[in-house]
């Protein structure tokens, strides 16, 4: 990154970000808190959290489902009083950040930095050539209107009209304003700017590990479920983030209520057979990363290859304690001590093909066995072994 200038500091919103915590410092000091105030703060960071995730994310930003107009009005006013801008500006942003992650122009790149993502990218405007189509979004005159009036309307939705509702049902003007409006405005602002730090830092990589985007439940209790980011990022077009019923998301739960009753309808979902295959391709990617720090043995294919008259005559020079099990030559010299079957099997089976008792003639080894036995390779048979050289009495 280049050293920063002066005359790229947001001073705006340098100002809503560090006022808003120093008033909400000043009001949780010296304003009482009344319970139903209390109540109405968390109701009223409900309220326009969802606004952000089911309405400017899910729905703007993602069109991963449709809405009634009369929906799309409750959502736009919801959202407008999170104060993080119009939904055009987060809309662009956002669809920025899905082509370009984790890249130069990744408006909110996770490679600069927690801080970065988090705030930084806000506070310090650079220059961005990025380029998406918004054009559904600029034709729409409910986000044209917004995005004109977006400072009063984000005003009056963020303090005045929590203020008016404190103030007019149980005279808590100043507790209406401080509580419901500043100190639930500083919540949710830096709840919500954990899905670009955070699930971008912390947490599982499900689906694909390409990127910075990970699955952290614990974020996703602060973020009306936004904290699924690997599965997000991979499906951006799906109206859920968290697939299990047991996993939090109430925008998704709020998408699909609001259905019911016909508000929101075709919910968009990625086919589950693809979700498990992009959910398997990760896992089998850990387990062929972790199988690397084991030994295997020598791959069969890269064995030498020895006759059974070569394994006799091996045996009667070296003393070596060979035996063949599946077209495999083992080497069990220093393994006759700790045979769990004990010494006795063993020595009978040496300059022996024992296929048939390894594998129930005597006892039908377990996964244990046949994991042990690959580091115990020596050769690959190649041509005949006499038949009754196959055979072992129990
Ligand atoms: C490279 C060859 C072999 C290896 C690495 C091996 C390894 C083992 C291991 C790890 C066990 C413990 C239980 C299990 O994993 O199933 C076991 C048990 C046993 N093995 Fe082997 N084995 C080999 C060859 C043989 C042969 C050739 C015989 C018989 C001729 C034999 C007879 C037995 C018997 C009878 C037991 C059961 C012991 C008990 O639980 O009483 N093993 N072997």
């Amino acid at each position: 990154m280049q050293p920063i200038k002066l005359s790229q500091i947001e001073w705006h919103n340098v100002a809503i970000l560090f006022t808003t915590p120093i008033l909400a410092i000043i009001g949780c000091a010296f304003v009482p808190l009344q319970t139903n105030t209390f109540w109405l703060a968390v109701a009223y960071y409900f309220f326009t959290g969802l606004g952000i995730t089911a309405g400017y994310h899910r729905y703007w930003s993602h069109r991963s489902y449709d809405a009634s107009r009369t929906f799309q009005i409750l959502l736009l006013a919801m959202g407008t009083g999170a104060m993080e801008g119009s939904v055009k500006w987060w809309s662009r942003g956002h669809r920025v950040h899905h082509r370009y992650t984790d890249t130069e122009k990744d408006p909110y790149n996770a490679k600069y930095g927690f801080w970065w993502s988090h705030i930084g990218w806000m506070l310090i405007r650079t220059e961005n050539k990025a380029r998406v189509d918004i054009s559904d979004l600029n034709a729409d005159p409910l986000i044209r209107f917004q995005h004109k009036h977006y400072a009063a309307l984000s005003i009056f939705m963020a303090f005045i009209f929590p203020t008016i509702v404190t103030g007019l049902l149980w005279d808590d003007w100043i507790g209406g304003f401080f509580f419901v409006g500043v100190t639930r405005l500083v919540f949710l602002h830096h709840s919500t700017f954990c899905i670009n730090s955070l699930v971008h830092n912390l947490g599982e990589h499900t689906f694909d590990d390409k990127r910075t985007p990970r699955d952290n439940w614990v974020a996703a209790l602060i973020t009306f479920g936004e904290g699924y980011h690997n599965f997000h990022h991979e499906f951006p077009a799906d109206y859920r983030n968290a697939l299990k019923f047991y996993q939090y998301d109430p925008t998704k739960w709020l998408i699909w209520f609001a259905s019911l009753a016909g508000f929101t309808y075709n919910l968009k979902m990625f086919p589950s057979n693809e979700i498990e295959k992009g959910r398997l391709w990760m896992q089998q990617k850990k387990i062929d990363e972790a199988k690397k720090n084991l030994n295997y043995g020598v791959p069969i294919e890269d064995l030498p290859t020895m006759t059974f008259e070569d394994v006799k005559s091996k045996i009667k020079e070296t003393g070596i304690k060979l035996l063949v099990i599946s077209g495999v030559v083992y080497d069990v010299t220093d393994f006759m001590n700790d045979h769990p079957g004990g010494k006795g099997f063993l020595r009978v089976s040496i300059g022996r093909d024992v296929t048939a008792s390894f594998n129930g003639g005597i006892y039908d080894h377990a996964n244990a066995a046949r994991n042990l036995m690959q580091s115990m390779r020596y050769a690959k048979l190649v041509g005949e072994v006499p038949e009754e050289l196959k055979a072992l009495e129990e």
